[in-house]
């Protein structure tokens, strides 16, 4: 045996639903682009738990759904009350509230798939207003409740931030959304799998694959690259800063992939996006610090900018605090950690690989009192 570090390159599950090909990343064989282009995230969703897209009935209804469900109860919404948010890292409210969410869900441990598809729609509809209300709690502000008239990504940012939210910003952060929605077996969703591959609940799967997210070597990375873009300040600092990073071997945020080479497929839409919001809100320098480093780390290094890079930029001109962006990453992905923990339970077996040992052998015990 000899293991492969990281599993770099290893194939350990059969799936339909997210394929990354030569550089080229599809849902269920649409390409990301027209997805990015044209669909709503509701249909994104759909397209990641039934595997096709909805009709407009189905759609109808499952925003509906999606709606009706968005409501907190009073016992979450009093435990969002608890956190200190001078300390409450919301990733770990965030993983710590879809927990209770589960402990309170009586259909936790149904694990018929009617069951499942309605703890899915619970799940997906509830982490957007977990969000929402710790956002707002932390700020002293009213709760928003959301309007039946509004999109998926309308109503997060109108319990986020207010009812007067503006068209472009919603399309933007739609498409996001929709760019972040699933990725194959990222680190995340393989915490999922394995999971869920225990036959335990769709809450724990998703509360697993949180704790997963929130490293700064995956969904973390957008929070740090929005930290790192205001230590640089101003465009003429991002050269030296970078270079300053490489040369004390400290890692880019944003930059390189596992799978990626040429480059990853969602960041250029993220990046035309960071484009027009730092233009209309008059903050460039943001985008044009961004470019630079881009292509400092292409040139230098060879690496790619990430999907967490130019949605740095795009979120903070939205207004988004800033740690909020990967709950936000984790909201979007839940679409794609429920498929692919249904597509688990669907051809079920256990995930449970082997370690080669390289520790001591032949130890002689000895009791405490001799060591
Ligand atoms: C949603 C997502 O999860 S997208 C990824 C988000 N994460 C980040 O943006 C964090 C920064 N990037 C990284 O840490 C890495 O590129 C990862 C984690 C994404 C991929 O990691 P791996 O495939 O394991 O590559 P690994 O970390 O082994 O790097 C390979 C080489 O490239 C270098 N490298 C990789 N990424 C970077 C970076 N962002 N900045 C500087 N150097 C880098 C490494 O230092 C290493 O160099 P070496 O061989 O001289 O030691
Ligand atoms: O696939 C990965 O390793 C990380 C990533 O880009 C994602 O999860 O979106």
């Amino acid at each position: 045996m000899s293991a492969s570090r990281g599993l770099e390159g290893v194939i350990v599950a059969e799936s339909s639903i997210t394929s990354i090909i030569d550089d080229q990343l599809t849902y269920v064989g649409y390409s990301i682009d027209d997805l990015a282009e044209h669909a709503s995230f509701e249909e994104v969703v759909y397209l990641l738990w039934y595997k096709r897209l909805p009709t407009e009935i189905e759609l109808k209804k499952f925003q509906a759904e999606l709606l009706e469900n968005m409501e907190l109860s009073d016992q979450i919404i009093e435990h969002l009350k608890l956190f200190d948010p001078s300390t409450a890292n919301p990733m770990a409210v965030l993983r710590s509230t879809i927990s209770l969410l589960g402990l309170y869900d009586p259909e936790v441990d149904d694990m018929s798939e009617e069951a499942n598809f309605r703890k899915a729609i619970r799940l997906q509809a509830k982490i957007a207003t977990v969000i929402t209300t710790l956002a707002r709690l932390r700020q002293n502000k009213e709760l928003i409740a959301p309007d039946p008239n509004l999109s998926y990504a309308g109503n997060f940012l109108r319990m986020l931030k207010g009812p007067d939210v503006e068209a472009l910003e919603v399309e933007a952060f739609n498409k996001a959304l929709v760019l972040h929605a699933d990725h194959e077996l990222n680190a995340s969703t393989f915490t999922a799998r394995v999971c869920v591959a225990t036959l335990s609940d769709l809450y724990s799967g998703v509360t697993a694959a949180i704790g997963a997210l929130k490293g700064p070597l995956h969904g973390g990375a957008n929070e740090q690259v929005v930290r790192m873009l205001m230590e640089i300040e101003e465009v003429d600092n991002a050269i030296p800063y970078v270079k300053n990073k490489i040369a004390n071997k400290e890692k880019v945020m944003g930059m390189g992939h596992r799978v990626y080479r040429t480059g990853d497929p969602r960041a250029k839409h993220l990046k035309e996006m960071s484009r027009k919001l730092t233009e209309i809100t008059g903050q460039s320098k943001w985008y044009d610090m961004s470019v630079k480093i881009e292509e400092y780390m292409k040139k230098e290094k060879g690496l790619p900018a990430n999907v967490d890079f130019y949605s740095a930029s795009a979120y903070h001109c939205m207004g988004i605090d800033h740690d909020l962006f990967t709950p936000i990453f984790a909201m979007s992905r839940t679409s794609g950690w429920v498929a692919h923990m249904l597509e688990q339970y669907d051809n079920n077996r256990l995930i449970r690989p082997r370690a080669e040992f390289v520790g001591e052998v032949q130890q002689e015990y000895k009791p405490v009192e001799q060591r």
